[in-house]
């Protein structure tokens, strides 16, 4: 099998299943009445108003808005930078972003430079109710189609994680991010033990029931908002540790190892069917010149075929 990250392509992921009301983030310095306007609209509203606490929304494990609203008039925000921030972050770009603005003052040049630089619309202060609600709406509408196609690209079905094409894309995004802050990344390569056994025994469909288990139990790891849990593909997962060291990534290791041994005195009926268990390989590296992302997955993959030899239900790091 090809193990080597593919391609990258557009990559936007929504982490909840979205029977959740639409999100839109509203970044705005001042309670204003346009958070008045939002709050009569069937949204979550999320009013960011210290603008430099934008990474604790626009994250891999929170649930992405569907429209950004940006007040031009914030005197903390530089309108051209966070287009420019929103619009490279493989997470934001596809969201729309709506700036308010002055149209009587507003120069037509700003508003063209703001349209090059990724702004999807205007609203004009003071605002018309009609012509606010008539905008946000198609906005959001919009937002939602692409999240849905999205969605379909970069989520496993089965476990709601993310899929392997996602991973791809979040592998190289972090390496990168990593390398330019000269940081640690991490990885874990977590595989089920004896799971085609399971399979062979119990069916296909109790099978895809561990693997949810298995999906759940990952998802319950002490990580951080910015770790990437994906199912690889079968029975085997991915978490990917940015700005993260072995130390850290060996505690996320031992801790899956025994959660899942603790799971084995759990009553759930498919526990009673078969012991369960996990092996781990994990590997780190600094991104430099001389590496690549695919050096990370080849000795975290090396780490977890020694973990399967040396007799499964553990975890090895890469040498
Ligand atoms: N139920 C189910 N089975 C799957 C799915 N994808 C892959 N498999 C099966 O998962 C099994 C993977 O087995 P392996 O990882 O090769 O073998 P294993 O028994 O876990 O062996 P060790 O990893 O050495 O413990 C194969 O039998 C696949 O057919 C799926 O989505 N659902």
């Amino acid at each position: 099998m090809n193990r080597v990250a593919d391609q990258p392509e557009i990559f936007h992921l929504q982490n909840d299943a979205s029977d959740e009301p639409p999100k839109v983030l509203l970044i705005d310095e001042e309670s204003s009445n346009i958070v008045l306007s939002l709050q009569a609209l069937p949204y979550e509203i999320e009013h960011l108003i210290d603008y430099t606490k934008l990474g604790n929304h626009l994250n891999y494990n929170v649930r992405l808005p569907s429209l950004i609203m940006v007040n031009s008039h914030c005197k903390m925000v530089n309108v051209d930078s966070l287009l420019v921030r929103l619009k490279q972050s493989e997470l934001s770009k596809t969201i729309p972003v709506i700036l308010f603005c002055d149209c009587i003052n507003q120069c037509p040049d700003d508003k063209i430079r703001a349209f090059t630089l990724g702004c999807d619309d205007f609203i004009s202060l003071p605002i018309d109710p009609r012509e606010f609600v008539a905008r946000v709406q198609s906005k959001v509408q919009s937002a939602l189609y692409h999240q849905e196609v999205m969605e379909m690209a970069f989520k496993d079905d089965l476990s709601g994680l993310i899929n392997r094409r996602g991973y791809n894309y979040a592998l190289i995004n972090e390496w990168a991010r990593c390398k330019r802050a000269k940081k640690t990344i991490s990885m874990l390569i977590v595989d089920i033990d004896n799971f085609k056994e399971f399979n062979d025994k119990f069916g296909h469909a109790k099978g895809d029931e561990l693997i949810l288990l298995a999906s759940e139990t990952l998802n319950k790891a002490d990580k951080r908002s910015s770790d990437v849990v994906a199912r690889y593909g079968g029975d085997e997962f991915i978490f990917l540790l940015p700005d993260c060291n072995y130390d850290g990534a060996s505690k996320i290791a031992r801790d899956l190892v025994e959660r899942f041994n603790k799971l084995n005195m759990t009553h759930n009926h498919l526990l009673k069917m078969s012991k369960f268990s996990i092996s781990i390989g994990v590997s780190s590296l600094i991104p430099n010149q001389k590496n690549t992302a695919s050096d990370l997955f080849a000795r975290a993959d090396d780490a977890l075929y020694k973990a399967k030899k040396e007799g499964k239900n553990c975890w090895k790091r890469a040498d």
